[in-house]
Protein backbone atom coordinates (compact mmCIF):
# COMPACT_ATOMS: atom_id res chain seq x y z
CA UNK A 1 0.00 0.00 0.00
CA UNK A 2 1.31 3.47 -0.99
CA UNK A 3 1.14 5.86 1.78
CA UNK A 4 -0.98 8.86 0.80
CA UNK A 5 1.39 11.79 0.20
CA UNK A 6 4.68 9.52 0.73
CA UNK A 7 7.30 10.80 -2.65
CA UNK A 8 7.74 6.96 -4.97
CA UNK A 9 11.41 6.76 -6.01
CA UNK A 10 10.14 6.54 -9.69
CA UNK A 11 14.25 6.30 -10.90
CA UNK A 12 15.42 3.75 -13.32
CA UNK A 13 18.82 3.94 -10.90
CA UNK A 14 20.03 3.40 -7.12
CA UNK A 15 22.80 5.68 -6.14
CA UNK A 16 24.71 4.63 -3.63
CA UNK A 17 28.15 6.19 -1.94
CA UNK A 18 31.03 3.85 -1.34
CA UNK A 19 29.83 3.32 2.72
CA UNK A 20 26.38 2.53 2.05
CA UNK A 21 27.40 0.15 -1.08
CA UNK A 22 29.74 -1.75 1.07
CA UNK A 23 27.12 -2.69 3.71
CA UNK A 24 25.36 -4.28 1.33
CA UNK A 25 28.62 -6.81 1.03
CA UNK A 26 26.32 -8.52 3.90
CA UNK A 27 28.48 -11.57 5.46
CA UNK A 28 30.51 -12.40 2.13
CA UNK A 29 33.95 -13.45 3.38
CA UNK A 30 37.02 -11.99 1.73
CA UNK A 31 38.42 -15.03 -0.42
CA UNK A 32 41.54 -12.95 -1.27
CA UNK A 33 45.04 -12.40 -0.19
CA UNK A 34 47.12 -9.03 -0.38
CA UNK A 35 49.61 -11.44 -2.38
CA UNK A 36 46.89 -12.69 -4.67
CA UNK A 37 45.56 -8.90 -5.00
CA UNK A 38 49.30 -7.64 -5.86
CA UNK A 39 49.17 -10.16 -8.98
CA UNK A 40 45.57 -9.15 -10.21
CA UNK A 41 46.24 -4.89 -10.34
CA UNK A 42 47.27 -3.00 -13.01
CA UNK A 43 49.98 -1.05 -13.52
CA UNK A 44 49.03 2.52 -11.72
CA UNK A 45 45.99 0.99 -9.95
CA UNK A 46 45.88 1.42 -6.12
CA UNK A 47 43.04 -1.10 -5.77
CA UNK A 48 43.81 -2.55 -1.81
CA UNK A 49 41.86 -4.97 0.45
CA UNK A 50 39.64 -2.37 1.59
CA UNK A 51 38.43 -1.39 -2.01
CA UNK A 52 38.14 -5.11 -2.47
CA UNK A 53 35.90 -5.71 0.71
CA UNK A 54 34.10 -2.51 0.27
CA UNK A 55 33.61 -2.47 -3.39
CA UNK A 56 33.92 -5.98 -5.10
CA UNK A 57 32.75 -8.03 -2.38
CA UNK A 58 28.93 -6.80 -2.94
CA UNK A 59 29.26 -7.07 -6.47
CA UNK A 60 30.22 -10.63 -6.55
CA UNK A 61 27.41 -10.76 -3.60
CA UNK A 62 25.07 -9.22 -6.06
CA UNK A 63 26.42 -11.19 -9.10
CA UNK A 64 25.71 -14.70 -7.47
CA UNK A 65 22.66 -13.84 -6.92
CA UNK A 66 21.68 -13.02 -10.30
CA UNK A 67 23.26 -15.67 -11.34
CA UNK A 68 20.94 -17.91 -9.25
CA UNK A 69 17.91 -16.04 -10.95
CA UNK A 70 19.02 -16.48 -14.04
CA UNK A 71 19.67 -20.30 -13.63
CA UNK A 72 16.04 -20.04 -12.59
CA UNK A 73 14.59 -18.44 -15.55
CA UNK A 74 16.46 -20.60 -17.88
CA UNK A 75 14.79 -23.82 -16.13
CA UNK A 76 11.57 -21.87 -16.38
CA UNK A 77 11.88 -21.79 -20.11
CA UNK A 78 13.43 -25.42 -20.05
CA UNK A 79 10.39 -26.60 -18.80
CA UNK A 80 8.04 -24.45 -20.90
CA UNK A 81 9.44 -26.10 -23.91
CA UNK A 82 9.31 -29.79 -22.41
CA UNK A 83 12.74 -29.81 -22.83
CA UNK A 84 14.50 -32.77 -20.90
CA UNK A 85 17.79 -31.65 -21.84
CA UNK A 86 19.74 -29.67 -18.05
CA UNK A 87 22.11 -27.94 -19.69
CA UNK A 88 23.15 -24.47 -18.03
CA UNK A 89 23.82 -21.48 -20.30
CA UNK A 90 26.91 -19.49 -19.22
CA UNK A 91 26.17 -16.61 -17.43
CA UNK A 92 27.72 -13.41 -18.99
CA UNK A 93 29.06 -10.31 -17.98
CA UNK A 94 30.42 -7.21 -19.80
CA UNK A 95 32.68 -4.88 -18.28
CA UNK A 96 33.45 -1.46 -20.38
CA UNK A 97 35.32 1.86 -19.74
CA UNK A 98 37.70 4.12 -21.79
CA UNK A 99 41.40 3.13 -21.96
CA UNK A 100 43.88 3.41 -18.93
CA UNK A 101 40.36 3.47 -16.40
CA UNK A 102 41.32 0.43 -15.11
CA UNK A 103 38.95 -2.27 -16.31
CA UNK A 104 41.09 -5.17 -16.84
CA UNK A 105 41.77 -4.85 -13.13
CA UNK A 106 38.40 -4.95 -12.18
CA UNK A 107 37.54 -8.13 -14.77
CA UNK A 108 40.44 -9.74 -12.98
CA UNK A 109 39.39 -9.05 -9.68
CA UNK A 110 35.63 -10.28 -10.91
CA UNK A 111 37.11 -13.33 -11.95
CA UNK A 112 39.17 -14.73 -8.93
CA UNK A 113 36.36 -13.24 -6.66
CA UNK A 114 33.20 -15.31 -8.67
CA UNK A 115 35.46 -18.42 -9.54
CA UNK A 116 35.48 -18.29 -5.21
CA UNK A 117 31.62 -18.78 -5.01
CA UNK A 118 31.14 -22.76 -5.42
CA UNK A 119 27.85 -22.49 -7.56
CA UNK A 120 29.96 -21.37 -10.23
CA UNK A 121 33.95 -22.20 -10.22
CA UNK A 122 34.74 -21.58 -13.83
CA UNK A 123 34.95 -17.91 -14.69
CA UNK A 124 36.64 -17.48 -18.26
CA UNK A 125 38.07 -14.21 -18.88
CA UNK A 126 38.29 -12.55 -22.68
CA UNK A 127 39.35 -9.10 -23.40
CA UNK A 128 38.39 -7.74 -26.62
CA UNK A 129 41.43 -6.52 -27.77
CA UNK A 130 41.99 -10.03 -29.38
CA UNK A 131 39.54 -9.49 -32.09
CA UNK A 132 41.34 -6.37 -33.13
CA UNK A 133 42.30 -7.01 -36.48
CA UNK A 134 45.97 -7.47 -37.18
CA UNK A 135 48.37 -4.51 -37.63
CA UNK A 136 48.92 -5.69 -41.46
CA UNK A 137 45.39 -5.41 -41.42
CA UNK A 138 44.46 -2.20 -39.92
CA UNK A 139 47.56 -0.33 -42.26
CA UNK A 140 45.40 -2.03 -45.46
CA UNK A 141 42.60 -0.67 -44.38
CA UNK A 142 44.28 2.81 -43.50
CA UNK A 143 42.64 2.60 -40.04
CA UNK A 144 45.91 1.93 -37.88
CA UNK A 145 45.54 5.17 -36.09
CA UNK A 146 42.11 4.15 -35.03
CA UNK A 147 43.10 1.05 -32.96
CA UNK A 148 40.59 0.66 -30.18
CA UNK A 149 37.41 2.60 -32.46
CA UNK A 150 35.00 0.31 -33.45
CA UNK A 151 35.61 -0.41 -37.33
CA UNK A 152 39.13 -1.67 -35.71
CA UNK A 153 37.70 -5.22 -34.33
CA UNK A 154 36.49 -7.86 -36.19
CA UNK A 155 32.88 -7.44 -34.83
CA UNK A 156 31.17 -10.70 -36.62
CA UNK A 157 34.44 -12.81 -35.16
CA UNK A 158 33.85 -11.72 -31.68
CA UNK A 159 29.72 -11.70 -31.69
CA UNK A 160 30.56 -15.28 -32.92
CA UNK A 161 33.04 -15.96 -30.30
CA UNK A 162 30.46 -14.85 -27.52
CA UNK A 163 27.26 -16.49 -29.02
CA UNK A 164 29.26 -19.98 -29.19
CA UNK A 165 30.07 -19.63 -25.72
CA UNK A 166 26.72 -18.95 -24.40
CA UNK A 167 25.29 -21.44 -26.68
CA UNK A 168 27.48 -23.97 -24.83
CA UNK A 169 29.98 -24.96 -27.79
CA UNK A 170 32.09 -27.30 -26.08
CA UNK A 171 35.77 -25.54 -27.18
CA UNK A 172 35.59 -21.77 -28.77
CA UNK A 173 38.93 -20.55 -29.04
CA UNK A 174 40.14 -16.65 -29.82
CA UNK A 175 42.87 -14.72 -31.26
CA UNK A 176 45.28 -12.97 -28.80
CA UNK A 177 46.63 -9.37 -28.32
CA UNK A 178 49.94 -8.31 -26.98
CA UNK A 179 50.55 -5.00 -25.47
CA UNK A 180 54.28 -5.87 -25.70
CA UNK A 181 54.16 -6.25 -29.79
CA UNK A 182 51.22 -4.05 -30.30
CA UNK A 183 48.99 -6.74 -32.60
CA UNK A 184 47.49 -9.57 -32.82
CA UNK A 185 50.17 -12.86 -31.23
CA UNK A 186 50.63 -15.47 -34.17
CA UNK A 187 49.54 -18.67 -33.37
CA UNK A 188 48.22 -18.28 -29.79
CA UNK A 189 44.68 -18.98 -29.15
CA UNK A 190 42.74 -18.30 -25.64
CA UNK A 191 40.62 -21.45 -25.26
CA UNK A 192 37.28 -21.45 -23.28
CA UNK A 193 35.64 -24.99 -22.76
CA UNK A 194 32.15 -24.27 -21.18
CA UNK A 195 32.39 -21.72 -18.53
CA UNK A 196 29.91 -20.77 -15.78
CA UNK A 197 30.65 -17.36 -16.22
CA UNK A 198 32.49 -15.42 -19.14
CA UNK A 199 33.54 -11.96 -18.36
CA UNK A 200 33.56 -9.83 -21.87
CA UNK A 201 36.35 -6.52 -21.01
CA UNK A 202 36.77 -3.77 -23.50
CA UNK A 203 36.49 -0.68 -24.21
CA UNK A 204 32.90 -0.44 -26.78
CA UNK A 205 31.36 -3.62 -25.51
CA UNK A 206 28.11 -2.00 -24.90
CA UNK A 207 28.27 -0.69 -27.83
CA UNK A 208 24.53 -1.16 -29.28
CA UNK A 209 23.67 -3.36 -32.33
CA UNK A 210 24.88 -1.70 -35.89
CA UNK A 211 22.69 -1.96 -39.00
CA UNK A 212 24.50 -3.78 -41.62
CA UNK A 213 24.69 -2.67 -45.88
CA UNK A 214 21.67 -4.86 -45.98
CA UNK A 215 20.26 -2.72 -44.08
CA UNK A 216 19.38 -5.29 -41.25
CA UNK A 217 20.45 -4.63 -37.17
CA UNK A 218 23.11 -6.80 -36.79
CA UNK A 219 23.86 -8.83 -33.34
CA UNK A 220 26.18 -6.92 -30.92
CA UNK A 221 28.11 -8.85 -28.36
CA UNK A 222 26.03 -7.03 -25.03
CA UNK A 223 23.43 -8.49 -26.67
CA UNK A 224 24.32 -11.52 -25.06
CA UNK A 225 25.40 -9.85 -21.22
CA UNK A 226 23.12 -10.80 -18.49
CA UNK A 227 24.87 -8.03 -16.77
CA UNK A 228 27.44 -5.19 -17.66
CA UNK A 229 29.59 -2.88 -15.37
CA UNK A 230 30.83 0.47 -16.76
CA UNK A 231 34.42 1.35 -15.15
CA UNK A 232 33.84 5.12 -15.37
CA UNK A 233 35.92 8.33 -14.31
CA UNK A 234 36.24 12.13 -14.98
CA UNK A 235 38.02 12.27 -18.77
CA UNK A 236 40.71 14.45 -17.25
CA UNK A 237 41.77 12.15 -14.03
CA UNK A 238 41.89 8.98 -17.06
CA UNK A 239 44.10 11.15 -19.04
CA UNK A 240 46.43 11.58 -16.32
CA UNK A 241 46.16 8.13 -15.06
CA UNK A 242 47.08 7.14 -18.80
CA UNK A 243 50.10 9.89 -18.87
CA UNK A 244 51.72 8.53 -15.45
CA UNK A 245 51.64 4.82 -17.02
CA UNK A 246 52.81 5.72 -19.75
CA UNK A 247 56.02 7.13 -18.41
CA UNK A 248 55.93 4.37 -16.12
CA UNK A 249 55.89 2.03 -18.82
CA UNK A 250 58.80 3.43 -20.38
CA UNK A 251 60.41 2.20 -17.30
CA UNK A 252 59.52 -1.11 -17.54
CA UNK A 253 57.75 -3.16 -20.49
CA UNK A 254 59.16 -0.35 -23.23
CA UNK A 255 62.56 -1.29 -22.19
CA UNK A 256 62.12 -4.66 -23.27
CA UNK A 257 63.58 -5.14 -26.88
CA UNK A 258 60.33 -6.83 -28.08
CA UNK A 259 58.43 -3.74 -27.44
CA UNK A 260 56.96 -2.01 -30.15
CA UNK A 261 57.47 1.14 -28.10
CA UNK A 262 61.29 0.33 -27.02
CA UNK A 263 61.55 3.99 -29.27
CA UNK A 264 59.90 5.87 -26.52
CA UNK A 265 62.15 4.74 -24.30
CA UNK A 266 65.23 5.94 -25.57
CA UNK A 267 63.71 9.27 -26.33
CA UNK A 268 64.12 12.03 -23.66
CA UNK A 269 61.12 12.46 -20.87
CA UNK A 270 59.96 15.63 -22.60
CA UNK A 271 59.77 14.18 -26.48
CA UNK A 272 57.79 11.17 -24.82
CA UNK A 273 55.12 13.26 -22.87
CA UNK A 274 55.00 14.63 -26.15
CA UNK A 275 53.68 11.74 -27.72
CA UNK A 276 51.56 10.48 -24.75
CA UNK A 277 49.59 13.46 -24.98
CA UNK A 278 49.22 13.25 -28.73
CA UNK A 279 47.95 9.80 -29.10
CA UNK A 280 46.00 10.27 -25.55
CA UNK A 281 44.13 13.76 -27.60
CA UNK A 282 44.21 11.98 -30.99
CA UNK A 283 43.18 8.23 -30.29
CA UNK A 284 41.63 7.51 -26.70
CA UNK A 285 40.02 11.00 -25.64
CA UNK A 286 38.10 10.80 -29.04
CA UNK A 287 37.47 6.88 -28.72
CA UNK A 288 35.88 7.86 -25.41
CA UNK A 289 34.00 10.89 -26.01
CA UNK A 290 32.33 9.58 -29.31
CA UNK A 291 32.08 5.92 -28.60
CA UNK A 292 32.75 4.46 -25.10
CA UNK A 293 30.63 7.31 -23.00
CA UNK A 294 27.89 7.45 -24.80
CA UNK A 295 27.33 3.67 -23.70
CA UNK A 296 27.33 4.34 -20.28
CA UNK A 297 23.57 4.33 -19.68
CA UNK A 298 23.38 0.50 -21.26
CA UNK A 299 25.32 -0.59 -18.00
CA UNK A 300 23.89 -2.50 -15.63
CA UNK A 301 26.22 -1.07 -13.08
CA UNK A 302 28.57 2.07 -13.22
CA UNK A 303 31.69 2.15 -11.03
CA UNK A 304 32.51 6.00 -10.73
CA UNK A 305 36.05 6.22 -9.38
CA UNK A 306 37.96 9.52 -7.78
CA UNK A 307 40.77 11.55 -8.50
CA UNK A 308 42.56 9.01 -6.20
CA UNK A 309 41.56 6.12 -8.60
CA UNK A 310 39.63 4.26 -6.11
CA UNK A 311 35.51 3.77 -6.45
CA UNK A 312 33.32 6.85 -4.81
CA UNK A 313 29.88 6.09 -6.07
CA UNK A 314 27.65 3.56 -7.65
CA UNK A 315 24.79 3.62 -9.88
CA UNK A 316 22.82 0.17 -10.52
CA UNK A 317 19.88 0.13 -12.27
CA UNK A 318 17.00 -1.15 -11.30
CA UNK A 319 14.39 -1.18 -14.45
N1 LIG B 1 52.04 -0.21 -24.19
C1 LIG B 1 51.79 -1.09 -23.22
N2 LIG B 1 52.74 -2.01 -22.87
C2 LIG B 1 52.46 -2.92 -21.91
N3 LIG B 1 51.31 -2.99 -21.24
C3 LIG B 1 50.35 -2.12 -21.53
C4 LIG B 1 50.52 -1.10 -22.55
N4 LIG B 1 49.37 -0.39 -22.63
C5 LIG B 1 48.51 -0.91 -21.73
N5 LIG B 1 49.08 -1.94 -21.06
C6 LIG B 1 48.44 -2.78 -20.04
O1 LIG B 1 47.31 -3.41 -20.66
C7 LIG B 1 46.18 -3.49 -19.80
C8 LIG B 1 44.95 -2.93 -20.46
O2 LIG B 1 45.06 -1.54 -20.60
P1 LIG B 1 43.87 -0.63 -21.16
O3 LIG B 1 43.36 -1.19 -22.44
O4 LIG B 1 44.37 0.79 -21.15
O5 LIG B 1 42.68 -0.79 -20.15
P2 LIG B 1 42.52 -0.55 -18.61
O6 LIG B 1 43.55 0.41 -18.09
O7 LIG B 1 41.14 0.03 -18.49
O8 LIG B 1 42.63 -1.89 -17.99
C9 LIG B 1 46.61 -2.77 -18.51
O9 LIG B 1 46.91 -3.76 -17.53
C10 LIG B 1 47.82 -1.96 -18.91
O10 LIG B 1 48.71 -1.78 -17.80
C1 LIG C 1 44.36 -2.41 -27.18
C2 LIG C 1 43.40 -1.27 -26.89
C3 LIG C 1 42.73 -0.81 -28.18
C4 LIG C 1 42.33 -1.74 -25.87
O1 LIG C 1 41.51 -2.78 -26.42
P1 LIG C 1 40.29 -3.54 -25.67
O2 LIG C 1 40.81 -4.76 -24.97
O3 LIG C 1 39.65 -2.57 -24.70
O4 LIG C 1 39.36 -3.95 -26.76
C5 LIG C 1 44.18 -0.06 -26.26
O5 LIG C 1 44.76 -0.45 -25.05
C6 LIG C 1 45.25 0.53 -27.19
O6 LIG C 1 46.33 0.04 -27.29
N1 LIG C 1 44.90 1.63 -27.90
C7 LIG C 1 45.73 2.23 -28.93
C8 LIG C 1 46.23 3.58 -28.59
C9 LIG C 1 47.29 3.56 -27.51
O7 LIG C 1 48.44 3.14 -27.80
O8 LIG C 1 46.99 3.95 -26.38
Amino acid sequence: MVTPGAARDLSRYVELDREAWSRLRASTPLPLTADELERLRGLGDVVDLDEVSDVYLPLSRLLNLYVAATRGLNSALTTFLGNDERRTTPFVIGIAGSVAVGKSTTARILRELLARWPDHPHVALLTTDGFLYPNAELERRGIMHRKGFPESYDQRALVRFVADVKAGKPEVSAPVYSHLSYDIVPDERLVVRQPDILIVEGLNVLQPARIGPDGRPRLAVSDFFDFSVYVDARTSDIRHWYLERFLKLRQTAFRDPASYFRRYAAMTEEEAVAYAQGVWRDINELNLVQNVLPTRGRATLVLRKGADHTVSRLRLRKL
